[in-house]
C-alpha cells in the first residue's frame, strides 16, 4: 500500500506524563518499520518554532519503554498560541518537507494540534496527560500510573492515621477534570471525594467524618482535586466546623506524574503510538487518537476539543457509597 505521508514528526507537550516515552517509542518503530523518515521535535511546540528537531532511528528509543518522563522533553509555550506562532510552526515543517505530525499531549496541546490542521498540517493527537481530561477516549497515557501514585500514597496515609485516629485531606492534580481523584478515591477507598464536577457543602464533608468515628472507623480520608481549590483551605474549613477530626494535608504535587508507567499505561502508549502512524499512512489526518471500551478510535480533533469530557457520576456514587 502506497503510504500517504513520507516524512513525519513528533513531539511531547505540555505537563509530562508516564508512558509518553512508549508512545514516542511506538510511533518511532512503526514509522520506521514502514519505511518513512521520523523527526522528533525536542520540547514541544517551543522546539517546533526553533526547528529543533533530530532525525530517529530505531536505536533513538532504546530503553525508555519503562521509563516516565520524555526523551523529548516537553514545554508550554506561549508564543505558539498566537496566529502568527502557528503560521510559523506550519512553515517550519512544510520547509523540512516533513508532511505529517503527531503530537503527544493533552488538552492545550491538542488546542494547537488543530490550529496546525487547519493550516493544512496533517496532524494527529495523542491523549498524554495525567489528567484523563480529553474527551473521546476511555483513558489518556499516564492517567492509570497517576492513579497508582495516589492510591500509593493514601495507603500509606493510612497507616498512620489509624494509629492516631486522625483523618487526611489528600490534594490531587487535574487541572480542571476530578479523575484522578474520583479513580484514585474508589481505589483507596476514601470517604469523601471532593471534584470539581460535582458540588459540595463543607459541612456535609466535616459531617460526615465525625459521623464515621462515631461509627468506629479509626480514620477518614477525603481526596481533593486541585480544581476545586486548596487542600490546604479545605483542611482549615474541616478544623474550623469539627477540630475533633484532627484533619491533616497532604498535598502529592508533582510526585504523580513520575516513575516507571503501568504496565496499562504503556500499552495504551505502544497501541495509539502505533495506530496513529497507521492512520497518517492511509492519509486520515485531523483525528484525536483513543480507545473506546477496548476499540482503538478516531475522532475529529475540532471535535475532541469541543467537547467537554464526560464525568462518571456511576463511579462517584459508587465511591461514595462503598465508603461508608
Ligand atoms: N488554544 C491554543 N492554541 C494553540 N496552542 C495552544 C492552545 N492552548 C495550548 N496550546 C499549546 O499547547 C501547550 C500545552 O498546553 P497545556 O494546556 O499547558 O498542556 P496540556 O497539553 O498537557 O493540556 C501550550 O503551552 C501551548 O503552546
Ligand atoms: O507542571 P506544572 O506547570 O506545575 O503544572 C501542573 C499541572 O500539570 C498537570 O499535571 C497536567 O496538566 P496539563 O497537561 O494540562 O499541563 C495538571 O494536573 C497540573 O495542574
Ligand atoms: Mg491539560
Amino acid at each position: 500500500m502506497m503510504s500517504a505521508v513520507k516524512k513525519i514528526a513528533v513531539l511531547t507537550s505540555g505537563g509530562d506524563s508516564q508512558g509518553m516515552n512508549a508512545a514516542i517509542r511506538a510511533v518511532v518503530r512503526t514509522a520506521l518499520f514502514n519505511g518513512l523518515e521520523v523527526f522528533g521535535v525536542q520540547r514541544g511546540y517551543q522546539g517546533l518554532l526553533n526547528d529543533d528537531m533530530r532525525q530517529m532511528d530505531l536505536r533513538s528509543v532504546g530503553d525508555i519503554i519503562q521509563r516516565g518522563g520524555t526523551v523529548l522533553q516537553s514545554a508550554r509555550c506561549k508564543e505558539f498560541t498566537t496566529p502568527e506562532g502557528q503560521q510559523k510552526g506550519a512553515e517550519i515543517l512544510r520547509a523540512r518537507g516533513i508532511d505529517g505530525l503527531i503530537v503527544i499531549g493533552g488538552d492545550g496541546s491538542y488546542q494547537g494540534a488543530n490550529k496546525l490542521s487547519k493550516l493544512g498540517i496533517k496532524t494527529m493527537g495523542l491523549p498524554g496527560t495525567i489528567d484523563n481530561d480529553i474527551s473521546f477516549t476511555d483513558y489518556t497515557i499516564g492517567f492509570d500510573t497517576a492513579v497508582g501514585v495516589v492510591v500509593d500514597a493514601v495507603n500509606k496515609l493510612r497507616d498512620t492515621m489509624s494509629s492516631h485516629e486522625r483523618s487526611s485531606v489528600v490534594e490531587v492534580m487535574g487541572r480542571h477534570c476530578g479523575d484522578i481523584a474520583l479513580f484514585a478515591g474508589l481505589a483507596s477507598g476514601a470517604e469523601s471525594i471532593l471534584v470539581p464536577e460535582v458540588p459540595f457543602n463543607l459541612d456535609d464533608v466535616a459531617e460526615r467524618m465525625r459521623h464515621n468515628f462515631e461509627a468506629g472507623k479509626r480514620h477518614s480520608i477525603v481526596l481533593v482535586a486541585e480544581g476545586v481549590g486548596k487542600g490546604e483551605d479545605i483542611c482549615n474549613g474541616i478544623i474550623e466546623r469539627c477540630p475533633t477530626v484532627e484533619p491533616r494535608v497532604t498535598v502529592l504535587g508533582h510526585i504523580q506524574r513520575g516513575g516507571s508507567p503501568t504496565p496499562f499505561d504503556r500499552i495504551l502508549a505502544s497501541r495509539l503510538g502505533d495506530f496513529a502512524v497507521q492512520q497518517l499512512m492511509s492519509g486520515v489526518s485531523g483525528k484525536g487518537c483513543g480507545i473506546i471500551n477496548g476499540e482503538l478510535v478516531a475522532t475529529d480533533i475540532d471535535l475532541v476539543v469541543n467537547t467537554k469530557k464526560e464525568f462518571n457520576m456511576e463511579l462517584y456514587e459508587l465511591a461514595t457509597r462503598l465508603s461508608q
